[in-house]
């Protein structure tokens, strides 16, 4: 039973994605909460989704952003890549700085709460384990 679920966890699917670091007014950052139904229900999440096939991840990223938040976004440079493994899937995540163009445009598509939140608050939320070295990061850094 134990090589069974051992087998089930290293055979899980992989997938590429990329999360938007969106900086706004204050130096406060953007982040959503993933929607009932969805993997990772509840979570709090840098937005972004899963890189097509043939995709540049800056075009995921503007695509994702669209879809999911109605908003217009460009990226601005890469952060960090970091791996994590679910039970389910495997991900490898990149993320990237990002402005957003109209920031009172939001539309939730995907998501049913989204906050501005000062770098130092952002690991009071209740983030996907993904995206805690990702917080962990930027308050690590002097600047954003
Ligand atoms: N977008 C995004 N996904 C994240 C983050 N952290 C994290 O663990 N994930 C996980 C949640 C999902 O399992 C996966 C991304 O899938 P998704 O559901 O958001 O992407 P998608 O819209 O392209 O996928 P789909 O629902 O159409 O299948 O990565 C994050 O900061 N941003």
């Amino acid at each position: 039973m134990k090589l069974k679920s051992t087998l089930a966890l290293n055979m899980a699917k992989g997938f590429l994605v990329t999360a938007a670091i969106i900086i706004g007014e204050e130096n406060k950052i953007l982040i959503a909460r993933r929607a009932a139904s969805k993997h990772l229900a509840g979570y709090w999440e840098f937005p972004g989704g899963k890189v097509e096939k043939n995709e540049k991840e800056e075009d995921c990223l503007r695509r994702e952003l669209m879809e999911e938040l109605g908003i217009n976004v460009s990226v601005i440079n890469f952060f960090m890549l970091n791996h994590h493994q679910y039970k389910e899937k495997n991900i490898t995540l990149k993320s990237y700085f990002c402005k957003v163009e109209e920031p009172e445009n939001f539309c939730l598509n995907d998501h049913d709460k989204i906050e501005w939140v000062k770098v130092e608050n952002l690991l009071d939320y209740q983030l996907a384990p993904a995206d805690i070295p990702i917080a962990k990061a930027l308050n690590e850094r002097n600047s954003i």
